[in-house]
């Protein structure tokens, strides 16, 4: 069989990972001949591919980013986009699969081409941890390791000044990053997109922070909004999906504590740190498993599927379950967090 691989929407440490794991069992177990589109769907619109052999892959798993290169293009639109265009294409170039590996929006637009009729197989990708129908998805690991060592890092210049930090992270419709790296650097209050929340209540935190003599610091989410915000903070445009681009809740929220409590505030935008470099072990093996099991389901022929993480197995299920709904930080473990706040 041949395959043709792509990675679509932000990129996320894991990337490569999938791919050489994807390549490794095909050629190992299958004899697959492996192409890669590049650009995420624009590859795929363009017939824009190259393609990868066993030697592409050496000593990829570590590696962040993706080889295949990321884009936000949509594969309906324009002069060679929808369904019978890409079939053509596919046809003309002897290619048999897609892998797409993406969130939630590149599943949705491969569970689309599959209900037209072309052979795809999801692998999951998001650094939020939003997609429903896994566990967890790579990368997000590695984004809570690098926004806890930003954490430990901002508690000890806070200290030393006394100040208040407030730390932004990404997580454009849950607070999963936040939450995560919030409880393991011991924040005083995390803010996040399902949790909406007053300012008097974040100042009641900081102000029994500092009463206990500790420099108070704040985890929150790109996409939280204050009780009185009809939508998540947003100066900066549109991205190329026409969705608002996310970021600088953190800087309106600094200024709104010091005011309020009295104490002198700072914050920090994390940003694509929490999307560059290279994977933690655990988001490795998981790519790389995902990367496996996504070229065994090409060969069980169980297009329209996406392999997933069911607690320590790889399963499937359709993509349409897992774009059906987003996975949002329950209640419950918002409950359990908040008892440590303040
Ligand atoms: N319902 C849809 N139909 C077709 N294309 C879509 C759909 N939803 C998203 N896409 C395309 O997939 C791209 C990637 O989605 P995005 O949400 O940016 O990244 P991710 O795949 O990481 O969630 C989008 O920019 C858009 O072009
Ligand atoms: O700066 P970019 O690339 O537009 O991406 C920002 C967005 O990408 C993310 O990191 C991941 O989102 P997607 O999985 O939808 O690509 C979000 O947390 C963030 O809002
Ligand atoms: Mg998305």
């Amino acid at each position: 069989m041949k395959i043709g691989i792509l990675t679509s929407g932000g990129d996320c440490p894991g990337l490569n990972a999938v791919i050489r794991g994807a390549v490794l069992k095909g050629v190992i177990s299958h004899d697959t001949e492996f192409v890669g589109f590049r650009w995420g769907w624009k590859g795929v619109v363009e017939g824009d591919f190259t393609s990868i052999t066993r030697h592409d892959v050496r000593g990829l798993s570590k590696q962040g980013g993706t080889i295949l290169g990321s884009s936000r293009t949509n594969p309906f639109e324009g002069e060679h986009g929808g369904p019978e265009n890409i079939q053509r294409m596919l046809d003309e170039n002897g290619i048999e699969a897609i892998i797409a590996i993406g969130g939630e929006g590149t599943l949705a637009a491969a569970q689309r081409l599959t209900d037209a009729g072309l052979r795809i197989i999801g692998v999951p990708k998001t650094i939020d941890n939003d997609l429903a129908a896994t566990d967890y998805s790579f990368g997000f690991e590695t984004a809570v390791e690098i926004a806890t060592e930003a954490i430990d890092r901002l508690r000890t210049t806070a200290e030393s000044h006394n100040r208040c930090m407030v730390l932004e992270v990404m997580g454009r419709h849950v607070g999963w990053i936040a939450l995560h790296s919030g409880m393991a650097g011991g924040a005083h209050a995390i803010l996040i997109p399902e949790q909406p929340m007053g300012i008097e209540e974040i100042c009641h935190y900081v102000d029994s922070v500092r009463e206990r003599g500790r420099a108070p610091l704040i985890v929150v989410a790109e996409g939280f909004k204050l009780d009185t915000m009809e939508e998540a903070h947003s100066h900066l445009g549109l991205d190329a999906f026409n969705r608002p681009r996310l970021g600088g809740i953190a800087e309106k929220l600094a200024p709104m504590i010091e005011e309020r409590t009295g104490i002198e505030s700072r914050h920090t935008v994390l940003g694509h740190i929490q999307r560059g470099g290279a994977p933690s072990a655990y988001d490795r093996v998981l790519a790389t498993r995902l990367g496996m099991h996504a070229v065994d389901a090409a060969y069980d022929g169980a297009w329209g599927s996406m392999v997933t993480l069911r607690g320590t197995d790889i399963e499937t299920v359709s993509i349409a379950e897992a774009v059906g709904s987003l996975n949002r930080v329950p209640q419950h473990r918002y409950d359990e967090a908040k008892i440590l706040f303040g």
